[in-house]
């Protein structure tokens, strides 16, 4: 398990998408954007909407059963996007770089962006934009839920 976790609303997700899409406006222009699924599917919609581009590809890659990490497993290859020159991959975050190295062996002259980078990932992606701790978890939105929470002086351990 993780030592902390970093929650992201829907309105941060939304926000960190934008900044993404605003760091790679000026590299394009670009043929389509490759989504990654699963994560990579909201931010790639959020993108491809802010650069007005209207081709969206998927390769699904299937690292993770919820925390503990596998073997990479290819379920979808890309159908179109050639060696990669001009496209744009869309990923929620690197963390290990196990599923960024997977797919930019497939598409190796792509232009590869994340929302969020951890350190051991951060050297396979082109851009990013905002780095968190090896040990935090990221939550997000699509895999939480608002919930009630018991205040601060109810959770302590009597001393
Ligand atoms: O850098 P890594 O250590 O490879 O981890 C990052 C990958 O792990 C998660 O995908 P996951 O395998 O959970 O599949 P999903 O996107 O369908 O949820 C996440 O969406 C990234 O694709
Ligand atoms: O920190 C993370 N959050 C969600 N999914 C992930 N897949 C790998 N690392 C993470
Ligand atoms: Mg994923």
């Amino acid at each position: 398990m993780a030592q902390r976790y970093f929650t992201v609303t829907w309105d941060q997700l939304h926000r960190d998408s934008k900044a993404l899409a605003w760091r790679l406006l000026d590299l394009g222009p670009w043929k389509g954007v490759v989504a990654i699924t699963r994560g990579g599917l909201i931010p790639a919609a959020i993108i491809a909407r802010e650069l007005e581009c209207r081709i969206i590809e998927t390769v699904s890659v299937v690292t993770y059963d919820e925390e503990t990490k596998g073997e990479p497993r290819v379920v979808k290859p890309p159908a179109a996007a050639g060696d990669g020159k001009g496209w744009l991959i869309i990923d929620d975050l690197v963390d290990t770089g196990t599923t960024a190295k997977v797919v930019r062996a497939m598409l190796p002259h792509a232009h590869f962006a994340t929302i969020y980078a951890k350190p051991a990932g951060k050297p396979l992606v082109d851009t990013f934009v905002t780095e968190v701790s090896q040990d935090t978890w990221i939550l997000f939105p699509w895999d939480t839920e608002v919930q009630f929470i018991p205040p601060i002086a109810k959770g302590q351990v009597a001393k």
